[in-house]
């Protein structure tokens, strides 16, 4: 048995648009993913975040599932839409209390809290006015900031400003394939600054707060790059994509500087960045969240796309989500963030993996290859603890099946299963796995 720990937090994550449902409710308004999943073509299906798991009315029994799964912790995200409907300025207190309410029935339940700010769901008033294209969101963001942390930081000792800024800049702002929805390279790398900004603006208040005695950092989504050959184009090539997928949050917020190889390849789209800038955005936080899925395979392709290089497939096994099961890299990448980036607390805030679930004909789900994915990377994170590094807590992706965005409820991550027509939750296999893991603090060899 490979223990972990002493204290350990082993929990589960969600996302307030994934997972809740009722978007509108009480007070609430519009977010992008509400307009977007709602614009036809964009989700996969048609589907839209208006039931999702009906967690908004079912939060009482979830919290109970979480209570008898064992968890320690639980990551989880406010919906700025319902709390500021406006984006700022009036509160809506039935959103406020929403929250309240499920703070008090997790620590009820002896289960941590772990809140983050922002998951996605951006009002549509804001993107009215802008959105993380302009700079005044800074302030936006901050305002928002600051009522949460007034409101919920006398319970709320774990606080992450942002998930994935990588995702809401290249996927919502270049890619075009996540809220809400542009193609603009130029808009893009301005959004990415301003996440920054706004997480560094969000940490001096939450210092100055009453939540000040709490933990607060941010979750990135870092995947290791592996050059396809030894050659020197296709290593150029891989540290180009290094740079932009791990290094263009990574080095800001822990070197105070944006990778050079970026500033040079995206030469006059490239925004401009005051010293003034850096120094709000590297302001010390006291953990980094990872979302480790997998990583990538990378060759050198001139001309194509936006880095000049195109991923190359490997022979791996993979999940329901074409990605590749790579543990070592997770060991690998919290080997590496010890080393160039820390030594600061480390938490997994995800992962976790979509596979093809199904109901047996006994009515339960037997996702062994969920337990396998889990298991070994468990192993990886346990290898890196010998290592030195101060990995204190692992949520798993997800505590429920729920709404993958653009794929809307074809993907299943959930160690429960929700039969949606009903909204029945089935443990798998899976979260009877992690139970005994939790109990035991430790997986087997
Ligand atoms: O895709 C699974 C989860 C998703 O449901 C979470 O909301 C989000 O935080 C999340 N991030 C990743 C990893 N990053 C990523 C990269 C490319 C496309 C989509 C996600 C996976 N996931």
């Amino acid at each position: 048995m490979r223990r972990f720990p002493e204290g350990f937090l082993w929990g589960c994550a969600t996302a307030s648009y994934q997972i809740e449902g009722s978007p509108l409710a009480d007070g609430a308004s519009p977010s992008i993913w509400h307009r977007f999943s709602h614009t036809p073509g964009n989700v996969q299906g048609g589907d839209t975040g208006d039931v999702a798991c009906d967690h908004y009315r079912r939060w009482r029994d979830d919290v109970a599932l979480m209570r008898e799964l064992g968890l320690k912790a639980y990551r989880f995200s406010i919906a700025w839409p319902r709390v500021l409907p406006d984006g700022t300025g009036r509160v809506n207190e039935a959103g406020v209390a929403f929250y309240d309410r499920l703070v008090d029935a997790l620590l009820e339940a002896g289960i941590v809290p772990f809140a983050t700010l922002y998951h996605w769901d951006l009002p549509g008033a804001l993107q009215d006015r802008g959105g993380w294209a302009n700079r005044d969101v800074v302030g936006w963001f901050t305002e928002y900031a600051g009522l949460m942390f007034e409101r919920l930081g006398d319970r709320v000792q774990h606080w992450i400003t942002l998930n994935e800024p990588w995702c809401v800049a290249h996927l919502g702002h270049v890619a075009g394939v996540h809220a809400p929805g542009m193609r603009d390279l130029w808009a893009g790398l301005r959004v990415a600054h301003h996440l920054l900004l706004a997480h560094g603006e969000a940490v001096a208040a939450f210092r100055a707060s009453r939540a000040g005695r709490g933990r607060i950092g941010i979750t990135l989504n870092l995947a290791p790059q592996h050059a396809a050959t030894s050659s020197q184009t296709d290593r150029a090539a891989t540290d180009r994509a290094d740079a932009y997928h791990n290094r263009l949050f990574l080095d800001p917020l822990f070197k105070g500087r944006y990778p050079a190889v970026l500033v040079q390849h995206f030469g006059e789209a490239w925004p401009e960045v005051t010293d003034e800038d850096l120094a709000i955005i590297r302001r010390p936080i006291d953990f980094l969240g990872i979302n480790y899925y997998s990583r990538s395979v990378v060759a050198d392709a001139p001309g194509e796309g936006l880095l000049g290089i195109r991923h190359v497939d490997t022979a791996g096994a993979r999940t329901a989500m074409g990605w590749e099961i790579y543990p070592q890299g997770l060991y690998e990448l919290l080997v590496r963030l010890h080393r160039e980036y820390g030594p600061l607390p480390l938490y997994i805030t995800e992962n976790g993996a979509a596979f093809d679930d199904r109901l047996d004909a006994s009515g339960q789900v037997d996702d062994a290859e969920r337990v396998d994915y889990l298991h070994r990377h468990f192993l990886a994170a346990r290898r890196a603890i010998d290592d030195g590094v101060r990995l204190e807590g692992y949520f798993v992706w997800s505590m429920l099946d729920n709404f993958e965005w653009a794929l809307g409820y074809s993907k299943r991550f959930g160690i429960v299963y929700v039969d949606y027509p009903s909204q029945r939750r089935i443990v798998k296999r899976s979260g009877r796995w992690y139970r005994q893991v939790i109990e035991a603090n430790g997986v087997p060899e």
